[in-house]
């Protein structure tokens, strides 16, 4: 049972806030994708939840325990970043073991799990090659091999898509939300990407400067956008935005005319 509460936590730099008042529950098995462009604190988030920064407000449970004075290692969350992060002189076998060495699992299990592990993300025929001779995409399913290796209770990810190509993109981005199902973990899933969070979520957390302007599906966000900011934000295209009056329950504002 992995259900994350983030309640009322912020994060601040001397007078700069980066994270604000965040409040919010996130379900055992959800997908939650923290949305938002460039500076909005979605990693900062990821990071609290991760212990690799101190919140400066607000408390953080994961499951029935409070984890803000936990290290990351007994958090029982794993991460899988963009930039991968994998041992380049330690073969794919090797790498995808590391976190069980490194919490002393029974070494009896290590090659079952391994082997487990790369099964799922079809890397079997790779585990004898270093990173780097993969492909970037491979690079990136042994990150989350590694990461699914020792079942961990959370998964958390940022935004680890952003440097495959638009195809390879698409591909893993079914393969994430597959292994978070079947393994089922709570997945936080930080992107500036819209697709990808319309297409991964069970809900999407729309942030700006620090501050979450809406928490709702996929459908809830599109259909019913809580500001202007979020509506420019959703949707490919984009929503077109016209001011106007509601008179009567009814909008005044201008429409455009087509030839019908
Ligand atoms: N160590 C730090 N000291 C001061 N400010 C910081 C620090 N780390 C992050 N910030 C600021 O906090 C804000 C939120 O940063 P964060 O990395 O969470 O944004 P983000 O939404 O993940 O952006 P991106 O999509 O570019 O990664 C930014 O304005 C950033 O400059």
């Amino acid at each position: 049972m992995a259900e994350i509460q983030l309640k009322n936590i912020s994060k601040r730099w001397g007078s700069f806030v980066g994270v604000d008042d965040f409040d919010l529950t996130i379900a055992d098995q959800e997908f939650l994708v923290l949305l938002g462009p460039s500076g909005c604190g979605k990693t900062t988030t990821m990071r609290m939840i991760a212990g690799l920064e101190e919140a400066s407000g607000g408390e953080i449970w994961i499951g029935d325990r409070m984890v803000n004075d936990l290290d990351p290692k007994d958090r029982d969350v794993a991460m899988v970043f963009q930039s991968y992060g994998l041992y380049p002189h330690l073969n794919v076998y090797e790498n995808i073991r590391f976190p069980l060495r490194v919490r002393k699992a029974d070494p009896a299990t290590h090659d079952e799990r391994v082997l487990k592990a790369a099964e799922m993300v079809e890397l079997t025929d790779f585990l004898h090659r270093k990173p780097a001779e993969l492909s970037g995409g491979q690079r990136q399913r042994v990150a989350l091999a590694r990461a699914i290796v020792r079942k961990p209770s959370v998964f958390l990810m940022d935004e680890p898509l952003s440097n495959l190509d638009a195809k390879l993109r698409v591909s893993t981005r079914a393969q994430i939300k597959n292994l978070s199902h079947e393994l089922k973990v709570t997945t936080v899933y930080v992107t500036h990407d819209q697709i990808e969070a319309m297409t991964l979520a069970d809900r999407v957390v729309v942030m700006k400067a620090g501050v979450v302007q809406q928490v709702g599906t996929p459908t809830d966000i599109y259909d019913n956008p809580a500001n202007t900011f979020v509506a420019s934000f959703i949707g490919s295209p984009a929503m077109n935005l016209m001011e106007g009056d509601i008179k009567g329950g009814r909008s005044a504002a201008a429409m455009p005319l087509f030839p019908a």
